[in-house]
């Protein structure tokens, strides 16, 4: 037996939705993904998921090719859902040049996932600071530098950056740095996947042609 074959037989031997799983019936879903997105993310709070409001957030490049990150959603709104990291970041570039977004939530414990599509705009400038300074001090002194995404020369540049930081904080505790982003998605089509054991799974997803016209839903075939 290869190398290979030994990571080919451990990930096979690995179970998947092994359970207790959530239940879904899409003939009681609501008539907007919205009220759906609030009942999942609060049953996934109650199941005790691990960072339940970490998710995948894909964007894509000027040549079309698609990059993906973990961010943590920082709000959910009429308008849509919110995420925050600077705008000259890889990401921050990418949704300037295409603002168009994928995002990803996956509940594994409960055997979900909900897959969002949709177009990006960012905040402006006063709601942008205001994130920025509502986050906790180690957050502030993480983010103060704005270089996100940049090439980084020495591991200590980071400590001796933060020491800088929270002494700039601890001075004016209302800075915030020009590149902070605060991004807001803006749904057409959010997708709702509940695993079964026996591989029934149900998908249903929502569709609609722009902000504010009506949901059209409908089953897929797992
Ligand atoms: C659990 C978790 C939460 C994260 N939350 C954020 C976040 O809210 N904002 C952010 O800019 N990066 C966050 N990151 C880091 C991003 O995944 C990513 O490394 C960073 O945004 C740079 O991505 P980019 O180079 O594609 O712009 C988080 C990472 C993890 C694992």
């Amino acid at each position: 037996m290869t190398k290979d074959d030994g990571i080919r037989d451990m990930l096979r031997g690995l179970p998947v939705f092994a359970g207790p799983l959530a239940e879904f019936d899409p003939k009681a879903a609501p008539a907007e993904p919205e009220e759906l997105f609030v009942d999942w993310l609060g049953e996934a709070i109650e199941a005790g998921v691990h960072e339940p409001h970490a998710m995948t957030v894909a964007t894509v490049d000027a040549d079309g090719a698609p990059s993906a990150r973990i961010l943590i959603l920082k709000d959910f709104t009429s308008e849509g859902w919110w995420f925050a990291g600077t705008t000259t970041s890889a990401k921050g570039r990418e949704l300037a040049g295409n603002p168009r977004a994928a995002l990803l939530f996956f509940w594994g414990a409960q055997g979900r996932q909900v897959r969002i599509r949709g177009s990006v705009e960012l905040a402006g400038p006063r709601a942008r600071a205001a994130d920025f300074t509502a986050r906790p001090l180690e957050g502030r002194v993480a983010g103060l530098h704005g270089r996100q995404s940049q090439p980084l020369a020495d591991l200590a540049d980071i400590h001796t950056t933060a020491e800088g930081s929270r002494a700039r904080l601890e001075a004016d505790p209302g800075l915030a740095p020009d590149n902070w982003g605060l991004y807001c998605l803006s749904a057409t089509e959010v997708e709702f996947w509940q695993a079964d054991p026996d591989r029934r799974h149900t998908r249903l997803r929502y569709r609609r042609a722009h902000a504010g016209s009506p949901w059209r839903s409908e089953l897929l075939w797992p």
